[in-house]
Order: structure tokens, then C-alpha cells, then sequence
């Protein structure tokens, strides 16, 4: 298999909270791939292992076999769960921003993306709904021509029809170059989208298919054997 991001006996600690224990994971080149778990399951904490912003306790990460650091950063992409931009900004400034401090930022593609979620440039980022604002984030982290792209909840606390324009977006604009992990505990939103789930409980990876098995071998959607995984937590 040709691993992208490569995960090996990976845990982290804040104080004495546990927040992954032992994690390994190969993850491809090429796939959508769902990293899904209730809240406080450990998946920001992946994020930020794997984009290179929290140091792990023990084990190794590394993406396109360079090990995570200040290399792998020109390569990841990451969208936080909460907005970089400042409220200062307009639309425009925030692209601005990104093109000036990512040489792999794609203009174009940012145009073209605003378009598709009807994002204005002269608007102020403070006046934008909580949907539009996960669109202009989405926006910014998928105009990076990078090889990894981390969404961490990027459908979190938004209504429905955002969801759909956020997930279509996704879809249109992902390169089939690259790799794309979304974490989310909203499965049935989103599971038509993904190649492979991983299901994290506990700090530990507790399932790891694609999703045509998964339906094949279990005669359920993700959604369905989620809830029944999670059931007892
Ligand atoms: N800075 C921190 N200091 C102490 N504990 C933390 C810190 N960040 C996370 N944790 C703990 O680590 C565990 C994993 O947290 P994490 O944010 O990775 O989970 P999550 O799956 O992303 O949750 P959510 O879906 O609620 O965002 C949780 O028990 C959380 O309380």
C-alpha cells in the first residue's frame, strides 16, 4: 500500500489525561477518509499531532516519509475547529492573508471556491453566520495545493443545507492527488463522501475499513454500526 500519513504507536498526554493511547494508522494516498468518534474521543488531538502543531508523548508521525515537523508543514493543510482568520478581516483580506503566507496557495481556485459557496470578498468576516464562516475556512485550507488536507469538524454546529454546500464543495474541489482526513462525530451527513472510515474511542483506534467492506461485510452504513460502536460509551 502507498501510505501517505503514517501513524506508529502515537500517544499524547496533557497532564495526566490521556488523549490517544498507542495509536498506529496507515492512511493512502488518493482517499476521503472519516476520522469519526464522540466528543473527547481523541480526534482534534490526531489532527494536531499529524499537522504538526502538538508534540506527541511517544511514537511517530510522518507524511510522505518525512517525519512531522517543519517540513511537513509546507505539505499539510490543516483546518482548525476554530476560525485562524482575524474579525478585522474582510473575505478578501483573509484570502489575502493566505496567499502571502503559503507559497502553494491557489488564487484561482480560491476565487472560484468563494463563488461556489456565495461567499462576497467585500464582506466582513466578523458579519458572517457561523455556515458561511465554516465556508470561507474550508475555503482557505482546500486552496493549498498540499498533499494532506485536515478538516477537523468542518460541518460542526451548522444546519443542514450548510452541511450539503459544505460536503458538495469538498467534492468538487478535492484533488484526487492528495489525501483529505475530515473528523466528525455527524456521520449520517457525511458518510457518502467518504473511501475509509476510522473510528477512534478512547484515545485508541478502535475500527479501521473502507467503506464498501464495511457495508458489504456489516449490511450497514457507517452511520448504523457508529451509533452501535458508540452505543455503550
Ligand atoms: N489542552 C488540553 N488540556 C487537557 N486536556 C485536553 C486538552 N485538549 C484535549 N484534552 C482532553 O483530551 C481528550 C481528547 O480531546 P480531543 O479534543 O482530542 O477530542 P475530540 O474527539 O476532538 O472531541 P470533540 O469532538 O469534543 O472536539 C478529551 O478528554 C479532552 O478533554
Amino acid at each position: 500500500m502507498d501510505s501517505l500519513l503514517e501513524i506508529k504507536g502515537v500517544s499524547k498526554t496533557y497532564g495526566s489525561k490521556h488523549a490517544l493511547r498507542g495509536v498506529s494508522l496507515n492512511i493512502p494516498k488518493g482517499k476521503i477518509v472519516g476520522l469519526l468518534g464522540t466528543n473527547g474521543s481523541g480526534k482534534s488531538t490526531l489532527m494536531k499531532v499529524t499537522a504538526g502543531l502538538l508534540p506527541v508523548s511517544n511514537g511517530q508521525v510522518s507524511i510522505d516519509g518525512i517525519p512531522v515537523g517543519l517540513a511537513t508543514k509546507s505539505i499539510v493543510s490543516f483546518m482548525p475547529d476554530k476560525p485562524l482568520t482575524e474579525s478585522w478581516m474582510k473575505v478578501r483580506d483573509a484570502v489575502g492573508f493566505y496567499r502571502d503566507f503559503y507559497q502553494d496557495f491557489d488564487e484561482e481556485k480560491a476565487r472560484q471556491m468563494l463563488d461556489f459557496m456565495n461567499l462576497n470578498e467585500k464582506d466582513r468576516v466578523s458579519t458572517l453566520s457561523k455556515g458561511m464562516n465554516e465556508r470561507l475556512q474550508l475555503t482557505l485550507a482546500m486552496s493549498r495545493n498540499a498533499k494532506l488536507y485536515l478538516l477537523d469538524e468542518p460541518i460542526g454546529g451548522v444546519d443542514p443545507v450548510a452541511r450539503t454546500k459544505i460536503l458538495d464543495a469538498i467534492v468538487e474541489f478535492y484533488s484526487e492527488e492528495s489525501s483529505l482526513i475530515i473528523s466528525t462525530h455527524l456521520v449520517r451527513d457525511i458518510e457518502r463522501i467518504f473511501d475509509e472510515v476510522v473510528f477512534i474511542r478512547d484515545g485508541e483506534i478502535v475500527m479501521h475499513e473502507e467503506v464498501e467492506d464495511l457495508r458489504i461485510k456489516h449490511g450497514k452504513s457507517v452511520d448504523d454500526l457508529f451509533r452501535e460502536v458508540f452505543a455503550e460509551c
